[in-house]
């Protein structure tokens, strides 16, 4: 579903964040990209919509080689789940839900509200989904919690239905509690609904509980790859300098700090 092949990034001030990384994701696949601050597992990611584009190697997705001349037709099959959950504050619920149609809505018709009926219908059914009901439809997305607001981001990157889903560090400001609560019923949608699932995340323990499979980069390149099982003091040691993790210091920057439910 997802290939890297022999990709590298050397950005235009000259960081290299990612060097010759070849992988190949098959369909319905959970993959972690696990991995300390820096090892360049955003810019892994984002190569698969394009946002990023290697300067090295070849990015392919369902078969089609990621470039601006497929873009335009990939980027509605690949939904995408932020850390800052990216949702617009002052729109409602079901505002942001049916944004993810937006590629196949005119921007006139979304501004003045004209979402056909089958879309409201589908952002209903997976805010159901999602866990959040009718009663959260007509809410501003600044008033709900964190652990609410990215059930919305689940919900907007499942609108079309993705081949591929992308998400960047989901739980990185939520509490360990809404973490796993978010990581499940990401794993969940995806499953049901045949998706591959990306995932970035530097918590080990979480891509130790929820990852059918663990890639983990250092310094841009693979340090791990393989079942969480697998994944021995050895490995921990060569992806974080520490056996255990223990001494990956929790992230404490701004906007990054743990949100409640
Ligand atoms: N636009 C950019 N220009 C220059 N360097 C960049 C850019 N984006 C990322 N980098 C650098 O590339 C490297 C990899 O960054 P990347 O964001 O991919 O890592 P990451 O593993 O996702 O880190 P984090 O967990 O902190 O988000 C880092 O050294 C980072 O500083």
């Amino acid at each position: 579903m997802l290939m890297f092949e022999g990709v590298g990034k050397r950005y235009p001030d000259g960081t290299e964040a990612l060097a010759d990384v070849t992988l190949r994701i098959p369909k319905g696949q959970f993959c972690v990209l696990l991995g300390p601050s820096g090892a360049g597992k955003s810019t892994l990611l984002r190569m698969a919509n394009g946002l990023v584009v290697p300067t090295q190697g070849n990015v392919a997705v369902a078969g089609t080689p990621v470039g601006p001349a497929s873009l335009p037709r990939l980027r509605p099959r690949i939904g995408m789940i932020h850390q800052q959950f990216d949702l617009v504050p002052q729109s409602t619920v079901a505002t942001n839900v049916l944004a993810g149609a937006l590629p196949y809505i005119s921007a006139w018709r979304a501004l003045a509200g004209l979402f056909p009926e089958t879309y409201r219908a589908k952002a209903c059914e997976l805010l159901a989904a999602v866990g959040l009901d009718e009663s959260h439809l007509a809410r501003r997305a600044s008033q709900l919690s964190g652990g609410q607001m990215q059930r919305v981001g689940i919900a907007r990157a499942f609108m079309l239905d993705p081949l591929l889903v992308l998400a960047d560090e989901p739980v990185a400001s939520l509490d360990p509690k809404v973490s796993r609560d978010i990581l499940d019923l990401l794993r969940r949608q995806s499953r049901l609904r045949g998706a591959t699932l990306l995932c970035s995340l530097h918590q080990l323990d979480l891509a130790r509980e929820y990852a059918d499979r663990i890639v983990a980069l250092r310094h841009g390149r693979v340090a791990f790859d393989g079942a969480p099982a697998d994944l021995t003091a050895q490995s921990c040691e060569a992806i974080f300098g520490t056996p255990d993790a223990s001494g990956v210091a929790p992230r404490t920057d701004a906007g990054l700090q743990p949100a409640a439910a």
